[in-house]
C-alpha cells in the first residue's frame, strides 16, 4: 500500500500564505486508491485550504501538489475527480435531473442518471427545481453531482451538515459503496462519529500543520486516557489529588474521572472506598483524543510564541 503508484492525491511540504497569515505551514498528506482519509481539525486549521490546493482552485507558495501524479489544474486530472464543497453555486432554475445530466456531460464515462440518483437517494427529486429544495435535499443533490461522473476520487467537504440522522446514515452507506468500488475519498468533517464510522485514516490539522496522522484506532490509542465511573462517597478533591488523575467530577452519587493509568487508580479507589459499586472503565473515544491533541498543539504553539517574544 505504500507504493507511490497507489497515491491518488498528494501534498508535500505545501505552504500557503494569505498576506501575513500562513494558512498552511508545510503540510504533507497522501491519499491512496480506495481509502477514505478524514481531514479533521478546529475552525481555521487549514482543511479547506488543503483541499483547495488539491482541486487547483488556489496555488501553493511552496511545496508540491499532485492529483494523480499531475498538476491539479490539468483537465485530465480534474476529469477523474468529483467535488462536494461547503458552498455550491448552482443555477437555481434548473431541475435536479437537468443539473445531473449537464454535470455528467463534462465527464468521459459518467454513471447513468438513474444510478447516480439512486446512490444519492434523490430519485424522487429529479423533476423538482433545485432552488425549491430544502437544505438537506440540496446537499443530497450536490452529492449526486459529485459522484455522477464516476470519479476515482471524491472530495467531500463537510457533506452531512444540515442532514437529519437518517439521511446522514444513507449518505454514509453510499460512501461505503463507492469505497468498495475502489473510489478514494477525502472527507472533511466536524462530526467525529462520521470519521469514526467511515475513515481508514484520519489526519488531524491545527494552525496550518498536520499534528497527527494514522488510523482511528491509532488516534484513540495515542491518547491513553480512560474514563472511570463508579458509585462512591469519596471526596472529589481528594481523588483529584491522586497521581495520574485528570478531570474529576460528581453527578449525584456517581463519581466520574479520567486517567492514563486506569489499573492503579482503580486499585486505589477500591482500597479507599470498600463500599464502591458499579465500577466502569471505558477507553477514550475519538472526541477525547481529538480534544487532547488540539489542546497539546495549542500549548506547544503558545510556548513557542513565548520563546520568540
Ligand atoms: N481567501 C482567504 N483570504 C485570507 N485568509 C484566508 C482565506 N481563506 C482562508 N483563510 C484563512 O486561512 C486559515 C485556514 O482557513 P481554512 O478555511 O483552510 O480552515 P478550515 O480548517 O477549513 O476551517 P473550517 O473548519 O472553519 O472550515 C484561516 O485562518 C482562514 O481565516
Amino acid at each position: 500500500m505504500n507504493d507511490s503508484s497507489h497515491v491518488v492525491a498528494r501534498l508535500a511540504g505545501a505552504i500557503k500564505r494569505y498576506g501575513r497569515l500562513t494558512a498552511l505551514e508545510g503540510v504533507d498528506l497522501q491519499l491512496r486508491r480506495g481509502e477514505l482519509l478524514a481531514l479533521l481539525g478546529p475552525n481555521g486549521a487549514g482543511k479547506t485550504t488543503a483541499i483547495s490546493l488539491l482541486l487547483g482552485l488556489i496555488r501553493a507558495d511552496a511545496g508540491m501538489v499532485e492529483l494523480f501524479g499531475q498538476d491539479p489544474q490539468q483537465i485530465t486530472a480534474r476529469r477523474r475527480i468529483g467535488v462536494m464543497l461547503q458552498q455550491a453555486a448552482l443555477p437555481p432554475t434548473l431541475r435536479v435531473g437537468e443539473l445531473l445530466r449537464l454535470t455528467a456531460s463534462y465527464y468521459p464515462a459518467p454513471r447513468a442518471l438513474a444510478e447516480s440518483a439512486e446512490l444519492a437517494g434523490i430519485a424522487d427529486l429529479l423533476l423538482r427545481p433545485y432552488a425549491r429544495l430544502s437544505g438537506g435535499q440540496q446537499r443530497r443533490v450536490q452529492f449526486a453531482l459529485a459522484l455522477c461522473g464516476r470519479p476515482e476520487l471524491l472530495f467531500l467537504d463537510e457533506p452531512t451538515v444540515g442532514m437529519d440522522i437518517e439521511t446522514r446514515q444513507k449518505l454514509w452507506a453510499a460512501i461505503r459503496q463507492l469505497l468498495a468500488d475502489g473510489c478514494s475519498v477525502l472527507l472533511t468533517t466536524h462530526y467525529l462519529e462520521e470519521a469514526e464510522a467511515l475513515a481508514d485514516r484520519v489526519c488531524v490539522m491545527a494552525r496550518g500543520r498536520v499534528i497527527h496522522e494514522g488510523t482511528v484506532d491509532a488516534l484513540r490509542a495515542r491518547v491513553a486516557s480512560k474514563r472511570i465511573r463508579c458509585i462512591s462517597t469519596l471526596d472529589t478533591d481528594v481523588v483529584a489529588g491522586w497521581p495520574a488523575v485528570g478531570d474529576v467530577h460528581r453527578s449525584n452519587e456517581r463519581l466520574h474521572l479520567t486517567t492514563a493509568h486506569a489499573e492503579s487508580v482503580v486499585r486505589r479507589l477500591l482500597d479507599a472506598d470498600p463500599h464502591l459499586s458499579e465500577l466502569e472503565v471505558q477507553r477514550a473515544g475519538l472526541a477525547e483524543a481529538f480534544t487532547e491533541l488540539t489542546r497539546e498543539a495549542e500549548a506547544a504553539s503558545a510556548a513557542s510564541r513565548r520563546e520568540v517574544a
